[in-house]
């Protein structure tokens, strides 16, 4: 197999995000894109050691769990990837590419359940467009990149993920610009005007902020462009239009400069009947509704709060701090975006909150001066996890119980790995899916800090458990021993009962019982688990 050459295969799984793996004469080809069940044709392009990458060329076949996307631009736009699969569909699929991911890691914890989004479709209070061609010097086009992309893009006429006022607007902009003759901002010859739209919307008042992005090349009618968009007939009320001027070189939406062109720079969303001020640059979560499912689990696996100390890292703009303050001692937040904290404060304000501090900075350097012990930690990072002298440092806390919240699973996985070196289990995970149509998911786990009185709540009667099986071959005591002697590490009789049923050795009803309801059951980490196992072999139980 090389370089180029053709290949014809069914995908026998999709990995996360969208990699379909395929098996071609015993060895395993990643083709972005395609989906399992479907028979495709790919060209080998890349090719190292222990991996070998296609691209998709065709589908010959399409997966039976396929159905025609409902998005006209699915295929073309690459936003979307999983429009032609059923909403249930998605959810399974996304749940059991995670549970892929736990495995392959190492790690061994349990996915309680994928919670779906209250709304499928026109879900996303924010989106970025882009300004571009649909092709190599083409017309102006305004949407999303296309497939595989990096330059061409895709004009959205009816985009099934964002509100339908955004397609109004978007198509209406678009037809402005064009009728002008304006140019968009080539990314190679750093030549034009045009950047990106950038629109919000509340989905609880239907306010709207527009932003467009401009380099400073051209020059915008700054209120021919106002009375265009409030001109247009939408559901929403336009309350804020801004234009943000950029001239670096980077394709981000970042601002020189931004200027309120009509009404406010600012809108509200509501969530728990709270209201959250946002503003252009700040942290809100994409689909309003699906946050609140979201932190529906952050507050569940926060547990009780009363009289206790949270501290929420990267907190945006202090949702989930906000959300716990009412039920908690003091919350505090840390967030890098100013912009967002200034907005947090002055949220928790409107909130009528006042055990909320919100500090602006970055979280691998504000730690260092928060010296209080906090009792539970919320971390909600960017994409890419926490940055590890960060993680160090969030570890030294030493707290008893901390929430990961995260958007991306693959650095949920390396960043889980950490906290489990450093004694923490996974205690409970769920995941939410608040993207719709897309490979992207939520996961939201509890960690937990293995301490030796953990077991004290356990009810362990050692004599009933295991006295009737007849696999009895060695006691607890020995195993413990042989352990200990062997490997230099102790094990619990709650870990050998765990590591005893895995194994499928029958145990007494009565193992692992806690006490009362909220006791906690830590899990038997994977190192002991591993040893058990060979003590169990070596006293032929297994
Ligand atoms: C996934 S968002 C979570 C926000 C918030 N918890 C929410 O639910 O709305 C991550 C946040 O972390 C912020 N952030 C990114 N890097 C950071 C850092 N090094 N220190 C502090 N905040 C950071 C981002 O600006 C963003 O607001």
């Amino acid at each position: 197999m090389k370089k180029g050459d053709i290949f014809e295969g069914k995908v026998i799984r999709t990995e996360f995000p969208n990699k379909g793996i395929i098996d071609i004469e015993g060895q395993k080809v990643i083709v972005k894109n395609a989906l399992e069940g479907q028979v495709v044709r790919f060209s080998i392009n890349k090719k190292k050691r222990d991996k070998i990458e296609g691209r998709l060329l065709e589908v010959i076949e399409p997966s039976p769990i396929e159905q025609p996307a409902a998005c006209k631009h699915f295929g073309i736009c690459g936003g979307c990837r999983y429009q032609n699969l059923s909403y249930e569909q998605q959810l399974d699929l996304k749940k059991r590419q995670v549970e892929e991911l736990i495995e392959k890691s190492g790690l061994s914890f349990a996915i309680e359940n994928i919670y779906g989004s209250p709304i499928t479709e026109g879900y996303r209070n924010k989106m970025e467009f882009t300004f571009g061609d649909e092709e190599k010097d083409g017309p102006l086009a305004l949407g999303m990149h296309k497939k595989n992309s990096f330059y061409d893009i895709v004009t959205l006429e009816d985009c099934r993920i964002v509100d339908p006022d955004f397609n109004v607007l978007l198509q209406a902009i678009l037809k402005y610009f064009k009728e002008k003759g304006e140019t968009y901002f080539h990314k190679i010859r750093h030549e034009g005007f045009l950047r990106h739209l950038v629109m919000r919307r509340s989905v609880k008042t239907g306010d709207i902020l527009i932003n467009l992005v401009t380099t400073t090349q051209s020059r915008l009618d700054e209120s021919e462009f106002v009375n265009m968009i409030l001109s247009q007939k939408i559901d929403g009320k336009v309350v804020g239009i801004l234009h943000t001027l950029n001239d670096n070189l980077a394709d981000v939406v970042q601002s020189d400069e931004t200027k309120t062109l009509y009404g406010q720079d600012y809108f509200y969303e509501y969530l728990y009947n709270m209201r959250f001020k946002i503003s252009p640059f700040s942290f809100f979560q994409t689909n309003t509704l699906g946050a609140e499912v979201l932190y529906d689990q952050v507050r569940e696996y926060v547990g009780e709060t009363k009289d206790k100390l949270v501290y929420d890292l990267y907190t945006g703009t202090g949702t989930i701090a906000q959300m716990l303050a009412p039920v908690a001692s003091k919350v505090v937040g840390v967030e890098i975006v100013e912009e967002a904290v200034e907005a947090a404060k002055k949220n928790a304000v409107d909130n009528h909150l006042d055990n909320c501090e919100f500090i602006a900075g970055d979280v691998l350097k504000v730690v260092d001066n928060l010296t209080q012990k906090p009792d539970i930690l919320v971390l909600d990072p960017p994409r890419d996890g926490i940055h590890p002298k960060a993680l160090r440092k969030i570890i030294n806390f030493n707290v008893d119980e901390m929430v990961y919240v995260s958007c991306k699973p693959t650095s949920l996985m390396r960043d889980l790995l950490v906290f489990r070196e450093a004694g923490y289990e996974v205690k409970r995970c769920c995941l939410v899916d608040m993207f719709p149509g897309t490979v992207h998911v939520e996961t939201v786990v509890l960690l937990s800090q293995q301490k030796p009185d953990d077991t004290i709540e356990i009810d362990l009667d050692l004599d009933e458990l295991d006295a009737t099986s007849a696999e009895l071959k060695a006691t607890y005591q020995e195993i413990k021993d042989y352990v200990l002697k062997e490997f230099g590490l102790k094990v619990s009789s709650l870990y050998i009962s765990q590591v005893k049923r895995k194994c499928g050795i029958e145990v007494g009803e009565n193992y692992n019982l806690p006490k009362s309801e909220n006791a906690r059951v830590p899990q038997c980490p994977k190192e002991k688990e591993d040893a058990i196992k060979a003590a169990l072999k070596y006293f032929a139980m297994i």
